[in-house]
């Protein structure tokens, strides 16, 4: 699932790794969720991705938060160019505590790296990555940076633990609180 604020590049992100294209300046908000289909070979492996793309736009929260839970990786994206983007990860880090699966794998990407209009440096990222234990990296939709990297990276991840996620999938079951939600909370008391 492809989550973060309308307009850091879900949708661009998707279609590059997808297609391979990137359509420059054009921008069509996405409206609730699509999806698309991808096939991986992973290690020599077939991995099938099926990959939500999400509206980033609040008024649709309540429509993508029923999705979290069957999620089993998440992309966080902010746009380098955007601080509040950025900031705002923060806030989608509490959602997902809230919603998605405890085991979920996210990876944190920092979107449009390409740009001169950087205002978010890459060592932030990697910080934000290292106080919530998630992977980061930077991308670029537009030239294509790290784009397969990042898919590769998940896929990779979804089917090492495959036996553990087919196992407990679809099962309600009582989820602990992530091992970060205190940071979660302390960061949004002080916002
Ligand atoms: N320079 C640059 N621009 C990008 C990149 N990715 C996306 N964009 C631009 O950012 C804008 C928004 O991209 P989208 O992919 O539609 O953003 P989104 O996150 O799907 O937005 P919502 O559907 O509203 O949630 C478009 O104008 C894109 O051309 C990138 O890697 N580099």
């Amino acid at each position: 699932m492809m989550l973060g604020d309308s307009g850091v590049g879900k949708s661009c992100l998707l279609i590059r790794f997808k297609d391979k294209t990137f359509m420059s300046g054009s921008y069509i908000a996405t409206i609730g969720i699509d999806y698309r289909n991808k096939v991986l070979v992973v290690d020599g492996a077939k991995v099938k991705l099926q990959i939500w793309d999400t509206a980033g736009q609040e008024r649709f929260r309540s429509v993508t938060h029923a999705y979290y839970r069957d999620a089993h990786a998440l992309f966080l994206l902010y746009d380098v160019t955007n601080r509040k983007s950025f900031d705002n990860t923060r806030a989608w880090l509490a959602e997902i505590n809230e919603y998605a699966h405890r085991d979920v794998i996210i990876m944190l990407l920092g979107n449009k790296c390409d740009s001169e209009d950087r205002v978010v440096n890459r060592e932030d990222g990697e910080r934000l990555g290292r106080e919530y234990k998630v992977n980061f990296m930077e991308t670029s939709a537009k030239t294509g940076l790290n784009v397969d990297v990042a898919f590769t990276e998940v896929a990779r991840a979804l089917r090492d633990k495959r036996t553990t996620v087919s196992a407990s999938y679809g099962v309600q079951e009582y989820v602990e609180p992530r091992q970060w939600s205190q940071n979660v909370c302390s960061a949004c008391s002080t916002s």
